[in-house]
């Protein structure tokens, strides 16, 4: 996936091709602007006002107690956004965008909007991050921050795309009795698993401030008959076992190599000996080009966690020198550039 600037006509087109345009100042400040009304119209409730159907901007200002301009110039930004449409006078949430933006959809993704509030503070820190090489480090927030909650639901609303491809993706033998999610969160994708093969149970094994919210998400689905939320660091915590499948979805851009491989010989010695080892990753190509947003991503884990998005070869390695044989390797439509990693011990 690469990030664009979609001209609308031929002569931005060939300006365009002419290298006319200044690029980085359209992707920076258009791509500023752009996230920024995007989240606007998540925090201030436009979206969940406008699934109560079409309404002009004065009426939306007064029932969101907003000032009359400012509505008016956020609803035709939003316009711009491709994710509001304007009829005679009225505002509607655009077809396309109900799906993301509408609450009552099962793909919702406010969460993950709302999220960005933090992620942009952590954002603002780049510039710091890059020269002393020190990282946000996200998880070591207090379990009490209210930023856990909104990364878990984040993550959740992401992992509910994806999770019924995901697991189904994942064939584990009749009577499999226990999964281990290490570093599940919200629990939903072991929660799938668990749905599909009659008798599976999982233990999510996650820091404390990611499970509070994780047992909140699976207590409100009501599947704790099937997940149960364990809290403890994954790198230090008794793994226990034998498991006939451990999970480690995407947390291993936010461990080094090392860790990495320290964290794989241990779930080789936790699984049953037919057991699978599924990783789940966004993986940064190996091609020299075309630049693909996999590299913002790496930067992302770089400020976040301090450390990077790997390519597949760099993962694969990671299981191999664990001890594990790739058995199976797909990419998952539902959520871009994720792969799935199956394998077994060696
Ligand atoms: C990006 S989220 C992924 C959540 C879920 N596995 C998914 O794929 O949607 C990373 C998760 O790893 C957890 N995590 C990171 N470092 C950890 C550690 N050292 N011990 C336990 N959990 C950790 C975080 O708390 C968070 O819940």
């Amino acid at each position: 996936m690469r990030l664009g600037f979609k001209a609308d006509s031929l002569l931005e087109r060939v300006a365009d091709f002419l290298n006319l345009a200044p690029r980085p100042v359209v992707q920076a400040f258009f791509g500023m602007m752009a996230a920024r009304t995007l989240m606007a119209g998540v925090r201030l409730g436009v979206y969940t006002a406008l699934t109560e159907g079409p309404a002009t901007s004065e009426a939306l200002a007064e029932r969101l107690k907003l000032s009359p301009e400012g509505t008016r110039a956020l609803l035709e930004a939003l316009i711009s956004c491709e994710v509001v449409t304007r009829k005679r006078g009225r505002y509607s949430l655009d077809e396309r965008a109900q799906r993301w933006l509408d609450p009552r959809s099962s793909q919702y993704m406010g969460a993950f909007l709302e999220f960005n509030y933090a992620q942009w503070d952590w954002w603002s820190q780049l510039e710091n991050v890059v020269r002393t090489g020190k990282s946000v480090d996200i998880h070591d927030f207090a379990p009490e921050d209210p930023r856990w909650k909104d990364y878990i639901h984040a993550m959740h609303q992401l992992a509910r795309l994806a999770a019924p491809e995901v697991a189904g993706a994942i064939s584990l033998p009749r009577g499999a009795r226990h999964v281990l999610d290490l570093g599940g969160a919200h629990g939903w994708f072991s929660a799938e698993l668990c749905q599909r093969n009659k008798g599976l149970k999982a233990t999510v094994l996650d820091l404390e401030g990611s499970a509070r919210v994780g047992r909140e998400i699976i207590a409100a689905a009501g599947l704790t008959h099937v997940v149960t939320h364990r809290e403890g660091n994954i790198l230090t915590s008794e793994l226990g076992g034998p498991y006939d499948a451990v999970l480690v979805f995407q947390v291993l851009h936010h461990l080094s190599p090392a860790q990495n491989v320290a964290l794989l010989r241990r779930v080789r010695a936790a699984l049953a000996p037919k057991g699978t080892l599924a990783v789940l990753e966004y993986l940064r190509e190996d091609t020299e080009a075309p630049p693909s947003t996999a590299a913002l991503i790496g930067l992302h884990y770089f400020l976040t966690s301090k450390a990077a998005a790997y390519s597949s070869a760099e993962v694969e390695g990671f299981m191999e020198d664990a001890g594990f044989r790739i058995t199976k390797t797909q990419t998952v439509r539902h959520l871009p550039l994720q792969t799935l990693i199956l394998a077994r011990p060696e």
